[in-house]
Parts: C-alpha cells; structure tokens; sequence
C-alpha cells in the first residue's frame, strides 16, 4: 500500500488524492502499470503526469490492453493533448473487437501532425476559393462557419481562433472594407425608409461564427457510450443475486414497466445542488430519455433535521433549469408506511434485531458486535414497536440488519429514532429509515431498471442486493460512476455554509460558487453545463477538472446565444473635433449572422474609449491607438487620430482630442476598437477563482484548512459605460458580449436604471482577468 502510494504520488498526484486514487483498485493498477511502463522510456516527464492520469483514468477495462502503447506515445510527445488522448482512447474503444492497425491509429488521434501557420493560411485560402462565388455574392453575409468547417475538415487540429483569425484576414482581403448595403439586415429593407438616412459602414468583424457543430459532445454522445444492461436482463450484470425467484419478480417487472428503462435522481433536500449533482441529473435523466424510459426525481428526505421546504424547491429549480422534465416528483416518506412493514417483515425472518449499542460504539473501525445481534425475534419486534410509539429516547436503540457491507462493517442501521418534525409527514414518525434500508427499497418499488450512483456507494451494493433480495421483491441493478469535482472551489454543503458564515460569500448563490444556482446566477447557460457534463463523460474514475474546461463549455454556448454590444470598462475620453457628425448606428446583435437582429446606438464627437487601447507610443506589433498610429471605431465608417493629448494636474491623461476620416483603402486601420458614446454607468462585477489553490480542502497543500485559502479579489465591482439603449433592455439572467471583454450577465440586484453585470467569462481563457 505505502509502495503504491508513493509511486502514484511520482506521479505529480498529492498525498490525498493519491490515497482516494488506492481506493478505486483498477484505476490504481493501470497507473502502476503505466508508472512501470514509462520506466522503459526513460520514466514519465512531471509536464506529462496530468495526461497520463486523465487518459489512464479513462481506459476502459476492454481496452486496457493498449496501456503499454497510450504510456510509450505520452512519454514520447506524440500524444501531447487531451484532444489527441481522447481521440486515441475513442478510437480504442471504437476498434475495441479488432487487431490495432497502428496507421489508422496515428492517423485519427494527428500524431505527428504539426498545423503551421502557413498550413493554416492556404487552407483558408482553399476553402475561400471553393465558395468564392457565393462568398461574392452574399459578401459578409456569408456563412464564415462553413469556411471555418471547411479548413477544419482538412486541418482537424488547428487551433480553432488561427483558423478564424486568418479567415477574418483573407475576407477582408477579399472584399475590402464592409459598405453601407453590407450593413443593413437582409430583412430591414423595408423598415429602412423610415430609419435614419447614414447607414454606417460596417467594419471588419471579430466574431467567431459558431462552432462547428463536429466538435460538440452531447449527452446523448455520452450515454451511447455506456454499455449497460437491458431491461430485465439484469442477471447479466457483475454481482447481481439470482435468487429462485429472480425469473418470476423480473417478469412481472418488465410487465409493469413495459420493458422501459427507469432512472431517478435522488438528491436529499438538505442543500442547494452543485456542479457535480448536474453530472448526476444529466446521466440519470440522459440515459433514461436515450433509451426511451422515464425518469423520476426523488427526494431522499429521510433525515428531517436537516431538510427545508427552500431545499425541495431550489432542487426542482434546478433540475428544470438543466431543461429535464422528471416523470413524478416523489419522496422517500411516500413510502413510509411500506418500509415500516417490510421491517416487521425482515425483523419475522430474523434478519433485523433492535439493538442498544449507542452511536459512538458502533462508530468507526472493527466496533464490537452487538451483543442483542441473537435476541429472540419476538422481543425485537414488541421494541421495534414501541420504538415506533415514541417510548424510547433518542439514541436509546436502533433496528440493525444482519448483513456486513464490503467494507467490513456489520449490521448496518435500518432505523433510527428522532424526535424530529418531517416537513412532509409531520409528526407522524419518530422512527427514520437510513439511507441503507431506504434506497433500494425505494428503487425496488419505483421498478427502478438502473440505479445509477457516485462510486462511494459501491461498498453498499451487496447490501442493497442482499435487502431486495431477503424480501424477496424486484432488485434493481446498481451502477456506479466517478464522481465530478472542481478544482479551486468546495461543494461540500458544510464548508458552503462556513463560507457564507463568515461573510466570504454572500449566499448560497454567490456567483463565485459552484452550486447550480451561482452558475446560473453567474451567466452560464443551462446547455454550457450540460456540455460540460457530456465531454466529462460517465468513468469510474473521480473527475476533477479546473474550472477552465466548464468556462470553455460556457464559451461555445454563449458565442451563439449573447448578443454583442459595446461596453467600455476602463473609460478614456476622446473629443473628435473633425470629421464626425452625430448619428444613430444600426448595430447588429451578432455580426457573423446579422439576420438575427440589431440594436441602436448613439455616436456623437464625444466617445469613451478602454483606456488600454491608447499608448502614447507605438511598439512593434501594437495595433491600436497611439500618437502615431489611427485605429478605426467598430461599426463606424471612421478611423480617427490623435492630435492632442490633455493631462490633467497629476501628469495624468485626462482626454485626447481626436480627428475622423472616413475610412479608405489609403488609411485603413490596422485594428478596430469598442467605444461608448452615449454612456450611461452600470455596475460590472468580475470574478475570479475564490481559492489559491487547487485543492483548497487538501491539508497538504492548505495546512491552514479551507478558510485560510480564500484570495483577496475573487470579486472586484466597479462602474462602466454603455450605451443607453442596453439599460432599457437589460433583464435579469440576460447574457450579452461586451465586445473585446467578456460575457456578461444581468445580475439579478439590477434595480430599474442601476443594472449591475456578472462577469460570465472573460472572451478568452485567462484574458482579461483583473
Ligand atoms: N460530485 C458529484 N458528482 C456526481 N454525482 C454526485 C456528486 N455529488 C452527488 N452526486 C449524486 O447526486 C445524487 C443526489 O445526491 P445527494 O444530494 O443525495 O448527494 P450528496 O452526496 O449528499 O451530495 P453533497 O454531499 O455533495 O452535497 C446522488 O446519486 C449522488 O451520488
Ligand atoms: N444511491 C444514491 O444515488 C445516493 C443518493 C442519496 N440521496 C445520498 O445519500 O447521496
């Protein structure tokens, strides 16, 4: 164990995670096996650790035999990417039943293919040449995500934003600067009359069309990859207990459920649901719904103190939110009255006693057998019933089965006494079912086909088929998967509570959480979690991913859904003292699809710019504003340049004064930048990861505990300017693009004229932060 221990932790993992890594056995001996293999190639390389792990951990056992060749490729670089991992481990899985034709291999995972920039730039220019008729004909109305297909088709491993960059490039090239008819919407040529006669020129586009829809993984994608067993065909499944019965209770099964497959989602109402429940409720709602089954949300409401009607609420929110629709809503209290028989029923055939052992004494490793274990069943049953009558004090007794779970422990509690308001059953039990007893019993009478649950509950599987099966009723098939866990954050609902104790966060729904409730708070989109979830994909392994990859998920989505307008944050005031003349600019909500509609704004001689697109002096490869150099305003025909600069009395600058052309070929601007002319203030909050570390609940990386771990700015509010128009518009849970920042989302506090902006994401990964 320690030999282990210390070898997988050569492997870059910390003590904790190498120590939770030795539970799960197969994980832990395909690493070993690797950490083995690497020896032959000079050993594994601490920058190659992370890959080797993420793609160890998501070997499946039918594919394990190519450890030898996934370990000899990392080492040696040729799969340097989790693109090129998972496209090796999809690639095995998907030739799982035949001999390995290295070629095709190398072929679908792009090893040794290295995409240049030139590479890049003709296979643009290809596939601008392929449309190049419609292209000038529909001109920057058409559709760049073809191109961008196109080039991906033949360059499957290009960065996505080289390729568009490049594409942006050669359009321009191609067309020149976008002009008047350009702008105007395909479909406003008849409101046109009566708009405002200066249409503006439109100016080159930074918009990212959407992604090629190639790259998306759906939950449906994951689910088709999980091979589990068919309705009624649960005898097939590792451990499952046939009993003389099992043909007869599975028949009548398949006839009460019409051989449909049946998930639930059983969350206790004691908390809000985090990222790793949207994990949970996407596997057991998706495989339900991909197989055409039903799905059913229940509430494990079998520990009263700690559950509230808000609980109840916020989970089906939520579950909503994520766009599942569950076929009942019920409760482990509606069954109630039915576990109570059944354990009279278990306690009749002597496998339940009531027992006095207090909860210290049977707490922890190797506790002392019971002695009340062989008390005659009668006895049992008359305490079980005055247990029941409310006539023993809490703590006094419990009712135990006589089953010892894989981990060893023996007996494990049916029952327990509390004297505890249900906020369903009231008061009508004093007597509350563990989760042991409950769940399957639960799943048992709900025809559950698939019990799906987080790896922990492996070691309780024989006992949860040893209960259906001692009462002999219909014993579902349980299945476990890894549970997901984010990098510098906590989801624990206690440590969640401390946080919001101590004023760190202020509540449950705190956009720097994790809980479903901040990320919808926050701006991520229902379908940017769900994504995530889907690329997570369903292993045996615990996941833990840093928020980046879920921030990437909320990008995609948000690229096609927020609507684009121009916010300055940091504002540097210009006076344009030539060459403009005020206007109202038709502005479309999404450059790259401007049928999808437009907003007004105001330009005047006065405009606010970012104060970082200025610098007095120019530097090699610097594109924007400076004394020397002229930069266009996006959506304007204009390019202006600096003719004066006014300090104010402490040597700062205060404003510029500025002139405008009309932009040509003669002065086309190497950049174009956002500006504000009609500002109005709104609040901007960015956010930022809450916790230094990445795992701020490891006592080896954060000695001082959780709390001791939380960084100073994880959140900075400060005043903006944008234009008038998005004030009126702007609704709570509206994501927009604040062109060349981030997205945003309208925070809920926003109160009439005072709008207050969640930072979502900044536009690309760790641009941007503050
Ligand atoms: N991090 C996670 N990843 C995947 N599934 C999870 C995760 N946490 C909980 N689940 C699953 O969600 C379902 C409902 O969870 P429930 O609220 O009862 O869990 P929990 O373990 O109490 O959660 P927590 O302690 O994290 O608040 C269960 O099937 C559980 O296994
Ligand atoms: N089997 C499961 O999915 C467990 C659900 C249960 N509510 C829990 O305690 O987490």
């Amino acid at each position: 164990m320690q030999d282990s221990l210390t070898k997988l932790t050569s492997l870059g993992l910390s003590e904790q995670k190498a120590k939770e890594t030795i539970k799960n056995e197969s994980l832990t001996i395909n690493l070993l096996a690797a950490i083995q293999e690497a020896k032959k190639f000079g050993g594994v390389p601490s920058e190659k650790c992370s890959l080797l792990y993420h793609t160890v951990s998501k070997l499946k056992p039918q594919i394990s035999n190519h450890l030898p060749l996934i370990v000899q490729y990392i080492v040696e670089n040729k799969i340097d990417s989790i693109v090129r991992a998972d496209a090796a481990l999809d690639f095995f899985l998907s030739n799982a039943h035949k001999e390995l034709d290295i070629k095709k291999f190398e072929a679908e995972c792009g090893i040794g293919i290295n995409v240049t920039p030139e590479d890049i730039e003709l296979a643009v220019e290809n596939a601008i040449n392929k449309s190049k008729n419609e292209i000038l004909e529909k001109r920057y109305r058409f559709n760049s995500g073809i191109l961008l297909q196109e080039v991906r088709n033949t360059l499957k491993w290009a960065d996505f934003r080289d390729v568009k960059n490049e594409i942006d490039v050669q359009l321009l090239d191609l067309l020149g600067p976008k002009t008047e008819a350009d702008l105007v919407p395909p479909d406003s040529k008849t409101k046109k009359k009566g708009k405002e006669k200066n249409e503006p020129k439109k100016t080159k586009t930074q918009d990212s069309p959407p992604p090629p829809k190639t790259e998306a993984i759906t939950i449906n994608d994951m689910i088709s990859k999980l091979q589990l067993h068919k309705p009624g065909e649960n005898f097939t499944t590792d451990g499952y207990v046939v009993t003389p019965n099992t043909e007869k209770i599975i028949a009548e099964h398949l006839k009460i459920t019409g051989g449909k497959v049946r998930t639930r989602f059983p969350p206790e109402p004691n908390g809000i649901l985090h990222i790793g429940h949207a994990k949970a409720i996407n596997i057991n709602f998706g495989y339900a719904a991909y197989h055409g089954g039903i799905c059913f949300l229940r509430f494990d409401d079998t520990n009263p103190e700690k559950e509230e009607e808000k609980f109840f609420k916020g989970i089906k929110d939520m579950v909503d939110w994520l766009g599942y629709k569950p076929f009942k809503i019920t409760y482990s209290s509606d069954y109630f009255d039915k576990l109570y028989e059944w354990a009279l029923e278990l306690i009749k055939l002597g496998h339940a006693y009531v027992c006095h052992q207090k909860q210290e004494e049977i707490k922890g490793f190797n506790p002392p057998p019971s002695p009340w274990r062989d008390r005659p069943i009668e006895e049992s049953l008359l305490l079980f019933e005055d247990m029941k009558n409310g006539k023993m004090e809490e703590g006094e007794c419990t009712l135990r089965m006589k089953i010892t779970l894989e981990e060893g422990k023996q007996d494990p509690v049916a029952y327990r006494i509390k004297y505890q308001h249900h906020v369903r059953t009231g008061n009508k039990w004093c007597i509350y079912p563990t989760y042991d007893y409950t769940h399957c019993l639960c799943d048992s009478l709900e025809h559950i086909t698939h019990s799906l649950c987080t790896k922990e509950f492996q070691s309780r599987r024989s006992a949860y088929y040893w209960l259906c099966n001692t009462l002999d009723i219909y014993c579902p098939v349980q299945w476990e998967y890894g549970r997901l866990n984010m990098n510098y954050t906590v989801v624990s609902k206690r440590k969640i509570a401390k946080l919001i104790e101590e004023n760190i966060v202020n509540d449950w729904d705190d956009p720097r959480l994790f809980t479903l409730s901040a990320l919808r708070r926050r701006g991520f989109p229902p379908q940017a979690v769900n994504n995530f979830c889907a690329r997570m994909g369903v292993t045996g392994a615990q996941t833990v991913v840093d928020p980046v990859m879920l921030e990437a998920c909320v990008r995609d989505v948000l690229n096609t859904t927020a609507a684009r307008t121009m916010v300055v944050i940091e504002p540097l005031l210009i006076e344009i003292t030539e060459g403009i003349k005020d206007d109202q600019l038709v502005v479309p909500d999404f450059p790259a699809e401007p049928d999808k509609g437009s907003h007004q704004i105001k330009l005047c001689n006065q405009i606010y710019i970012e104060r970082s697109d200025f610098r007095e002096t120019s530097e090699p490869g610097y594109k924007r504003l400076s004394l020397q150099q002229r930069v266009g305003l996006r959506y304007t025909p204009y390019v202006i340049k600096v003719v004066e600069v006014v300090y104010d009395n402490s040597k700062a600058i205060k404003k510029l004064i500025a002139h405008a052309e009309v932009t040509s070929n003669e002065n086309k601007p190497k950049a174009f930048i956002h500006w504000v002319s009609d500002p109005s203030e709104i609040t901007v909050r960015l956010y930022d990861n809450l916790f230094t570390h990445k795992n701020p609940e490891d006592p080896e990386e954060v000695p001082g505990g959780f709390l001791s771990d939380v960084t100073k700015n994880s959140l900075v509010e400060q005043k903006a300017y944008c234009d008038g128009y998005l004030i009126k518009l702007a609704k709570p849970f509206t994501q927009y693009q604040f062109e060349r920042i981030g997205y945003f989302s309208v925070d809920p506090d926003s109160q009439g004229s005072n709008v207050v902006f969640n930072r979502t994401v900044s536009l690309k990964e760790d641009s941007g932060k503050n």
